[in-house]
């Protein structure tokens, strides 16, 4: 399928789950990623969700990180030079929601793209090969080419994955990874 179809398809999935679902779901999720991957000492990436789209709630994940001694920077997006910029997550009162809503930081300690050692990355759809489909305007494309060789880029996804995305872009980047709530998959 197409990006655009696919979009369409998940956006009416994911507005298809109830709130029960969503917090049990995330909450599956969140100890998948936890079982899977090491997070103490880690210099993490972490989007928060816009709840109005049902996105996996990574608060969950946020929360669990810290207790384990993760540093965990939220991306802010700037909608004129379409990149995003991360604070370092210090207190809730940093976070404001943005005309998308996406809770952002209003400002913090600025981390930069090289020094991060796993990103968690948002998405509608992702294929077999771990090419994704987000919201369309590439932010993610254009941050995670700017991270170190050996950071690890990992979905966060309530359903499984596609067969095939029909038109992947050459600045398309690749997951290495996709937490399902019943699958680790491992990309590469
Ligand atoms: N939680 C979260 N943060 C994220 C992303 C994401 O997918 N989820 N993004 C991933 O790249 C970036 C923001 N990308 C976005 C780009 C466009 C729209 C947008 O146009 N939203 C529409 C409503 C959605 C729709 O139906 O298209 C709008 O507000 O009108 C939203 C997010 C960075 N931060
Ligand atoms: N590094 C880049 N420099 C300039 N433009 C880019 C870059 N990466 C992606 N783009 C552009 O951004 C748009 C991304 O479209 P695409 O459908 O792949 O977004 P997406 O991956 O669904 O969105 P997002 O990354 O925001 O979740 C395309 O028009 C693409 O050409």
């Amino acid at each position: 399928m197409t990006k655009a179809a696919l979009r369409q398809k998940y956006k009416e999935m994911r507005l298809q789950l109830s709130p029960g679902e969503i917090e049990r779901l995330s909450e599956t999720i969140v100890e998948q990623t936890l079982t899977h991957f090491q997070l103490s000492e880690k210099t993490i990436s972490l989007f928060l969700p816009i709840e109005r789209q049902r996105e996996v709630n990574t608060y969950l994940l946020l929360e669990r990180a810290l207790g384990i001694g993760a540093s965990v920077a939220i991306p802010k997006t700037n909608y004129e030079s379409m990149e995003m910029r991360h604070y370092l997550f210090e207190s809730t009162d940093q976070l404001e929601v943005n005309q998308k809503g996406i809770p952002e930081p209003k400002k913090g300690k600025v981390i930069a793209a090289d020094r991060f050692d796993i990103v968690f990355v948002p998405l509608l759809a992702v294929d077999v090969k771990g090419n994704r489909v987000g919201y369309g305007k590439g932010f993610y494309d254009r941050f995670l080419r700017k991270c170190a060789p050996n950071c690890v880029f990992i979905g966060l996804h309530y359903f499984d994955t596609e067969p095939k995305i029909e038109d992947v872009l050459p600045t398309d980047i690749r997951l290495n990874a996709l937490v399902t709530p019943t699958k680790v998959i491992r990309f590469d």
